[in-house]
């Protein structure tokens, strides 16, 4: 008796395993309360350590407050140790859910001195920090990591200008990318164009948040002015067709996170977001967690939604992990052994359950 197409368990027990890519998740926004509980002890203070507290904490009103809690947890980084230690752990989180590769969206000037809001440590100790914990973790658990350094919009020209000579002056190996986080409200790009110009010279690759808290506009923005390579969200560019036939057209892909737009009220609900307008447009994307334990998901849980919304079966899921493999700033080798492994899992896990 063959199995129908489709059934959630195996649907679930196929993303399992499929070896994939995660390209839009932030460093500290993926510390699990494990990993908070143990850091808000290590740092007691204003991030509650029980759990079921830290689960109302991460209840949020809107985006503002998102950006707010999400401070909060910043603020228990304190050490070139804490930094180890969420480092290797998100490293040890990815790899169970079968990430193969990662970039890891982090934003030193948070971290480092000097630094307005007190917290910080030497640019040198935060680098060597995450290097170190990035090598262990491959060696340790299989998985690679690379990085993307961002500004955090909120703080203006002179987190630009420091995450720009962070990048340039004290490159951690593993930088591969420049972006722009934080809210884009009352945020002007324009503003932070010759960061990314100089960042490009440079060779990182331009991957800024666009369209995630304002509208089609900003997206243009980070293609026009930014040289914008990959779009961080996206969401609002599906009011835009003209920008959705140009996304499509010169395949910048957009880095789709479907629980973080409902967690941050960027959309109204799963049913409102617009995964499926893209896909109809021709536009490339690629299904990513962006802050999984704030937003209560992860990778493997956002594959299932994208399964869901766009009516995939496992080749189609396969598809979606291949996408994000191309759309990565991983070398052609390590993308064609990926690819490889996508398709062995996916070739065995079929034959199996064929009848
Ligand atoms: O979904 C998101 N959109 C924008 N920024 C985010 C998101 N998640 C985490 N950050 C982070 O918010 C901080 C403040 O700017 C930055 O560190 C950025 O990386």
């Amino acid at each position: 008796m063959s199995i129908p197409a489709r059934t959630p368990g195996r649907l679930s027990e196929f993303v399992a395993g499929l070896p994939k890519a995660e390209l839009h998740v932030h460093h500290v926004g993926s510390a699990s309360q494990r990993i908070v509980q143990e850091l808000a002890e290590r740092h007691p203070g204003t991030v509650p350590s029980d759990p079921d507290e830290l689960r109302k904490f991460y209840e949020f009103r809107d985006f503002a407050h998102f950006i707010e809690v999400y401070l909060a947890v910043v603020d228990l980084l304190k050490e070139p140790e804490d930094i180890r230690l969420l480092t290797y752990e998100v490293a040890r989180d990815l790899a169970r859910q079968k990430v193969r590769y990662a970039e890891l969206t982090c934003t030193p000037y948070t971290s480092v001195l000097p630094h307005e809001a007190r917290r910080g440590m030497p640019i040198e100790a935060y680098t060597d920090a995450i290097e170190e914990a990035r090598v262990a973790a491959e060696r340790d658990f299989g998985v690679v990591l690379r990085w993307i350094y961002d500004i955090p919009g909120e703080s203006g020209v002179p987190a630009a200008d420091e995450t720009l000579l962070f990048a340039l002056e004290y490159p951690p190996s593993a930088l591969v990318g420049f972006g722009l986080g934080g809210p884009e409200i009352g945020v002007p790009r324009p503003q932070f164009q010759r960061h990314f110009d100089a960042a490009r010279a440079a060779g990182l690759r331009s991957v800024p948040h666009a369209g995630e808290t304002t509208g089609p506009e900003t997206v243009w923005d980070a293609i026009r002015l930014l040289g914008a390579e990959r779009i961080g969200h996206g969401t609002t560019a599906a009011q835009d067709p003209v920008l959705l036939e140009y996304l499509a057209e010169h395949r910048i892909p957009l880095e789709v996170c479907p629980t973080s737009n409902v967690a941050t009220r960027a959309v109204d609900s799963l049913d409102a977001h617009p995964l499926r307008t893209f896909r109809d447009a021709g536009v490339v994307v690629s299904i990513n967690s962006d802050d999984p334990p704030m937003f209560d998901t992860d990778l493997n849980t956002e594959y299932e939604v994208a399964a869901d919304m766009l009516d995939l079966d496992e080749r189609g899921v396969a598809d979606l992990a291949v996408a994000a493999v191309d759309a990565s700033f991983a070398t052609e080798h390590l993308k064609s052994e990926l690819r490889a492994e996508i398709d062995a899992w996916t070739s065995a896990f079929l034959a199996e359950r064929a009848d």
